[in-house]
């Protein structure tokens, strides 16, 4: 397999897709006060109407809009306070012409009224008048019964990714449990003889592993469960037992160095020693990242990222994300917000090559610009300084200053 027969991204998705026999989101059932992030497994229709009566927006009272029309200060309407509402309570009575009832905010309405005078628009008389200074339309300060959520209706589709607003409507609708996609294990691996754990002291020649971190965070952030194994020496042996191992606890594989074409680089031949179909995709068209491995080993995916800190960060988003989402069952583009902003300064790229440029965004003129932070893929600090990534599409040879791109924010 050459390294530069590289493939474009979604092409090796799909090369391992084939691969793979059928990805199947599991379900659990989980409480809900659990269930921020995950990402739903059912569709959600609402067993009832919320809210399941009309019910005032404001402290004041209940009337029949009709009542109040051509009502003002200097000729209020005169109405008659026939009761008061208490607050969780079915009223026992309905409205005639003519006629008022005392609510608080969240009541719900008597029969026959439709609209809420707000109390500071009114003034009660001692004999039980109440006079009314402005008028009130139908419908004015309530909430109609099933106004929120309609019973029956969808509100919630398969595949969505709970945020907390989406708890509170299930809870609204009375769930106590919701079904969601069981979190994927993900095996993270960091591999090469000169990268130390942090906390061990360090001689020349070494670094401290970062990518176990990164990569860990991001299994997180995108709805996996990391386990993070550590530093393996750069020998066929420690990487194999601890590729056999992972692959034994976990649905997905990620290795970060060793996959590039040196002679230290052996991730390829561990995964082709494992067991078929082993390697698939040793290449992809893009920058940075370009040394991916895409491999099935067990009938799981193994991922080899390449070791550069920024270069396996932007893989992981590009061809480890995607999977979790198969995982998951939620959208395969599942992932940060997009937002188009003009380059800052022209930036070349080849053919046929996807390139992702870190950027940080300022607004300038009322004008959301995209500048670059330039830097190798080496060097950790320019994801740490830049709010997100630029794309440039393979078919581009690059973008000029002032052009718009697509900046996907971390
Ligand atoms: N002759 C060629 N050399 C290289 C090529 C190439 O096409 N031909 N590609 C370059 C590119 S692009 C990249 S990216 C790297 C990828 O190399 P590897 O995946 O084999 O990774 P390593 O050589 O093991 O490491 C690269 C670099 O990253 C540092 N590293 C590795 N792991 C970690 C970690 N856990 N935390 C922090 N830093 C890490 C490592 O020390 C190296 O400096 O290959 C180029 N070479
Ligand atoms: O493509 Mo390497 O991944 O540039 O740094």
């Amino acid at each position: 397999m050459e390294l530069f027969d590289a493939l474009k991204i979604g092409e090796a998705l799909r090369v391992l897709k084939e691969n793979l026999v059928g990805i199947k989101p599991k379900g659990e059932e989980v409480m809900l006060r659990d269930a921020y992030g995950r990402v739903l497994s059912e569709d959600i229709y609402s067993p009832e109407d919320i809210p399941p009566f009309n019910r005032s927006t404001v402290d004041g009272y209940a009337v029949i809009s009709r009542d109040t029309f051509g009502a003002c200060e200097s000729l209020p309407a005169m109405l008659k306070v026939v009761g008061e509402i208490k607050m969780g309570e079915r009223p026992l009575f309905s409205l005639k012409a003519g006629e008022a009832a005392r609510i608080s905010t969240g009541g719900m309405m008597p029969e026959n009224s439709d609209a809420v005078v707000m109390l500071e628009y009114t003034q009660p008389l001692e004999d039980g008048t109440l006079l009314v200074e402005r008028p009130v339309a139908p419908g004015e300060n309530v909430i109609l019964k099933g106004e929120d959520v309609r019973k029956g209706g969808l509100v919630l589709k398969k595949g969505h990714t709970l945020r907390p607003q989406d708890l509170a409507a299930l809870a609204g609708m009375g769930f106590q449990k919701v079904k969601v996609a069981v979190l994927p294990k993900v095996s993270v691996i960091s591999t090469g003889d000169e990268i130390k754990p942090p906390g061990e002291e360090i001689k020349e020649g070494e670094i401290r592993d970062m990518n176990s971190f990164s990569i860990a965070g991001l299994v997180l952030k995108w709805g996996g469960i990391p386990e993070i194994f550590g530093v393996v020496r750069d020998d066929f042996n420690e990487i194999r037992r601890s590729v056999s191992e992972a692959l034994k606890i976990s649905d997905l594989v990620v290795i970060s160095g060793g996959s590039s074409v040196g002679t230290r680089d052996l991730t390829v031949r561990v995964l082709d020693s494992l067991g078929s179909p082993g390697v698939l995709v040793h290449g992809i068209a893009v920058k940075p990242g370009k040394p991916t491995i895409i491999a099935v080993v067990d009938g799981k995916p193994v991922i080899g990222l390449p070791g550069h800190p920024v270069s396996a960060m932007v893989i992981f988003e590009q061809v480890v994300r995607p999977i979790l989402s198969w995982f998951l069952g939620r959208p395969e583009d599942y992932g940060g917000l997009k937002v188009k902003a003009k380059i800052a300064r022209n930036i070349s790229s080849a053919a046929g090559r996807e390139d992702f440029i870190r950027v940080k965004l300022e607004q300038r003129d009322g004008e959301l610009w995209a500048v670059p932070v330039l830097g190798k893929s080496g060097l950790i600090s320019t994801m740490v300084e830049s709010h997100g990534l630029a794309r440039i599409a393979p078919e581009k040879l690059g973008v000029k200053e002032g052009e718009y791109v697509d900046v996907e924010l971390y």
